[in-house]
């Protein structure tokens, strides 16, 4: 039996593809040329563009980059920085710490009072004088001969966690006659 020589020859899956390309394209018919980029305007595009373009070794094509500070030396980014106008590197680093709040009270207490301001500590200090004249308190404390001397301690009347609280009555004095309450304290819990 012969060969059949009616089938349609099939191509040969592994050709290099100018060979398919060269099979596919019929002989007749004019190679088709390489896609090309569609042609710029040169109202837009300057001569210093079109010199780069074409000295790039990767891009045989003119691309407007979007950086091009890689392009161009007269970009802002190759240029050196100016310190007079310039950010300064260490922006956010406080040049003196933070004035003290302690000496804002003693000048809003000073201005109270109508004085000046005045820098001695000594001087704006907080006034405890006047808290003494307007609170009469006797603060002498403790069981002593002179409490006995000057109060005669009565009934207890009341009596709390740390100590118990008494009636008692001046003896002498300015107060005499005048009933008081006196709490008293043990030093020692037995
Ligand atoms: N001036 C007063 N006149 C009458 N009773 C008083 C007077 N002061 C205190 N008392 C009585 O004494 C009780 C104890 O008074 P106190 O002030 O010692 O109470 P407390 O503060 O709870 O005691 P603690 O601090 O020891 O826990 C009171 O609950 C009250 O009944």
């Amino acid at each position: 039996m012969g060969a059949c020589t009616s089938k349609p020859q099939k191509p040969n899956p592994y050709a290099s593809r100018d060979a398919t390309n060269e099979q596919a394209t019929p002989a007749h018919l004019p190679k088709s040329p390489l896609p090309q980029a569609p042609p710029q305007n040169d109202a837009v595009i300057s001569d210093a563009d079109a010199a780069v373009a074409k000295k790039s070794p990767f891009f045989p094509f003119f691309s407007p980059s979007p950086s091009p500070a890689h392009y161009f030396k007269k970009s802002p980014a190759h240029t050196k920085p100016n310190s007079a106008t310039s950010t300064p590197l260490r922006f956010f680093k406080r040049p003196f710490p933070p004035p003290s709040p302690a000496k804002h009270i003693r000048a809003v207490l000073l201005r109270r009072q109508g004085k000046k301001a005045v820098k001695s500590s000594s001087a704006a200090a907080i006034p405890e004088d006047e808290e003494e004249e307007e609170v009469v308190l006797d603060k002498r404390f403790g069981f002593s001969k002179e409490f006995t001397s000057r109060l005669e301690v009565g009934v207890e009347v009341g009596r709390g966690h740390f100590g118990y609280t008494c009636s008692a009555t001046f003896k002498k004095g300015e107060h005499k006659g005048h009933q008081v309450a006196v709490k008293v304290i043990p030093k020692s819990k037995d």
